[in-house]
């Protein structure tokens, strides 16, 4: 053995002293991390942190001007075939589109992952194997005939993950998922993204802006603000003392009835949308 890792023993994503800007803002400086094989990391971080450009950066949308951000191993570049991805705003699907032309327009479109060599017509049969594999995979056979505009939110979403992923992705970006779903729904998505990645051994980055619905499924959290970002067990991340640091402001973490409050006072503006304390949720 030579010892020296191939590829495939390249974990998901790593930065290394990477800084990510947009414009005049700096969202990431000389953050170095590593998201273990198979994990399942919740993003979180206050309004305009930085997430959604995070997950563009592991795209290849984003430049990285300074340090590196690597894929399995590889430098990221747009078309990664080994990345699903579910964007936070989604273009609103035509009404008669039933569900699973919505998942066969993805898999014509322009998507995150797909062999440049699929062309609508060219590979009938396997395109439809695929679309029934995902389909499956996510618990939606049932909605292939339904459409669109008749499904609900949680039932629409299931097609939105059943798009990410279309053409077998190992690491899985899903943008704010739960955004506009109630409490009960949300659970049975992260749920589902959880079955899906222990079926399948891929990784997942799950963006956020309340942490309680991934508590007990999430290896590990993603906290990104000010420029900075901490990975690590929820225990050791999820703390006061840590979060206080990140965010330059006193940040209280309140743990009780098996969920987790983050409370942020101070007057900094950005601490009020660091609220993960929605009340009644
Ligand atoms: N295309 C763009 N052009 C200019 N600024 C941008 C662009 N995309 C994002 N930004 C800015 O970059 C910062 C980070 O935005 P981003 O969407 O990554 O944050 P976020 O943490 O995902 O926010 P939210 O939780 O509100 O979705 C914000 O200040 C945002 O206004």
């Amino acid at each position: 053995m030579s010892g020296i890792a191939s590829p495939g023993d390249a974990p998901p994503v790593r930065f290394d002293r990477a800084t990510l800007r947009i414009g005049e803002r700096t969202i990431l400086s000389d953050a170095s991390l590593t998201v273990p094989a198979g994990a399942f990391v919740g993003v979180l971080g206050p309004n305009g942190a930085g997430k959604s450009s995070l997950m563009r950066a592991i795209l290849g949308i984003v430049p990285v001007p300074d340090g590196r951000i690597s894929v399995f191993g590889r430098p990221v570049g747009r078309g990664n075939h080994d990345i699903g991805y579910m964007p936070q705003f989604q273009a609103r699907p035509a009404p008669r589109l039933d569900g699973r032309s919505f998942i066969a327009a993805a898999l014509h479109g322009e998507r995150w992952g797909l062999p440049c060599d699929w062309r609508p017509g060219r590979h009938r049969r396997r395109d439809a194997a695929e679309i029934d594999r995902v389909l499956d995979l996510v618990g939606a056979t049932h909605l292939a005939r339904r459409p669109i505009d008749h499904l609900s939110g949680g039932e629409r979403q299931r097609l939105l993950l059943a798009q990410a992923l279309l053409g077998r992705p190992r690491l899985l970006l899903l943008d704010e998922p739960l955004a506009s779903l109630d409490p009960h729904r949300a659970r049975d998505v992260v749920a589902l993204v959880d079955r899906i990645r222990r079926r399948l051994g891929i990784a997942v980055l799950f963006s956020t802006h309340d942490l309680n619905p991934l508590l007990g499924v999430m290896d590990m959290v993603l906290y990104v603000g000010r420029g900075a970002a901490r990975l690590g067990p929820v225990d050791e991340v999820v703390t006061g003392p840590v979060l206080s640091a990140l965010y330059g402001t006193p940040v209280e973490v309140i743990r009780a009835g098996g969920r987790i409050f983050v409370v942020a006072d101070g007057a900094d503006a950005q601490a009020s949308d660091f609220s993960i304390f929605e009340p009644g949720r």
